[in-house]
């Protein structure tokens, strides 16, 4: 069995270990504070499994593996399985787990936080998530290089959906298109809260996402900052959205900085760049990814940058 890997010479901060609380099973005390929702029904586990296709080469990345319900089947499929464990208790139990089995030599268990600790490369990656860090464990592996094949990932419904959502729909929003600007995701199943142990207090869905290959070649943090303008208010036309006093201020000072001599007029300036593209009057939930990126090569053109915060 791979010891934990705890070495600072690694990166890896240390992990905790308490406090308990809440529910137990087989001597563990599972800790809400971590999302430790154990899936019970494997028939579940089996749909996630198949859905993310493993082949007896691959390296399959886990985040949270707590007892091993799906770390169990991971090892069977995958040539080899790195899971993350931020709880040295679930850590402990499921080693003792896996070294009954054949599959001990193809797990390596880190003992750490998956969002704090840089990840190795992998091809598939399987989680019933700890839904506190799902945005960020999301945009970690888009960003991540190598660019992986596939993740099946299991969220809270909401965040399911918003993910998934296209232009138009009620959770369209601007997760939704930070995330297919990066790859295509599609709703798998979804599970009620009686298939987890202690049932959480809201429902659950797997997703199965694919990187765009090649990744888009756009500035993630422009086109955010672009978007995070745009979604303010949903029901906001763009260009009410892009007239306001803070924006407006913000939009100069970056344009000021990047060495540009700005127009008298700077909010009709911007106002110009979105009518020339027909956006004013639409509303944020009316424009695909492709629009967005076809409204920042506008601004981009005008010398107009996303950059800070409003
Ligand atoms: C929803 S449970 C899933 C447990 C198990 N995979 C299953 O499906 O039965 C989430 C797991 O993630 C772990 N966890 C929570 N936050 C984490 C983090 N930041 N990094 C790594 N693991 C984390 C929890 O301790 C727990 O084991």
């Amino acid at each position: 069995m791979p010891k934990h890997a705890k070495s600072k010479a690694r990166g890896h901060t240390a992990a905790a270990s308490g406090p308990a609380s809440g529910y137990r099973r087989t001597g563990v005390l599972f800790n809400k504070d971590f999302g430790q929702h154990i899936l019970k029904n494997p028939l579940v586990v089996t749909g996630i499994i198949d859905k993310a296709n493993i082949r007896s080469s691959d390296t399959v990345l886990e985040i949270g593996p707590g007892t091993g319900n799906l770390t169990i089947k991971l090892l069977e499929k995958a040539g080899k399985l790195i899971a993350y464990e931020v709880d040295s208790r679930l850590a402990d139990e499921l080693v003792k787990r896996v070294s009954k089995t054949m599959y001990k030599s193809k797990l390596h268990l880190v003992l750490g936080d998956a969002i704090k600790n840089p990840l190795p490369a992998f091809d598939v990656c399987v989680a019933n998530m700890p839904y506190q860090i799902s945005s960020p464990f999301v945009f970690k592996i888009l960003k991540h290089r190598p660019l992986f094949r596939c993740a099946v990932l299991m969220f809270q419904r909401e965040f399911a959906l918003r993910l998934v959502a296209k232009p138009g729909e009620e959770h369209y929003c601007r997760l939704s298109v930070n995330a297919q600007l990066l790859s295509n995701i599609e709703h798998v199943m979804k599970v009620s809260k009686n298939n987890f142990r202690p049932p959480p207090k809201v429902e659950s869905s797997v997703v199965r996402i694919v990187p765009h290959r090649p990744a888009p070649d756009v500035d993630l943090s422009e086109f955010d900052g672009l978007l995070r303008i745009a979604f303010e208010r949903k029901n906001r036309t763009l260009a009410a959205a892009f007239k306001k006093k803070g924006v407006v201020a913000l939009l100069l000072q970056n344009f000021k900085q990047l060495g540009g001599e700005p127009p008298e007029d700077f909010k009709q300036f911007i106002v110009d760049v979105l009518t020339e593209s027909d956006y004013a009057s639409k509303r944020p939930q009316q424009l695909a990814v492709a629009d967005f990126l076809r409204l920042l090569k506008a601004f981009n053109d005008a010398g107009i940058h996303f950059r800070g915060s409003i």
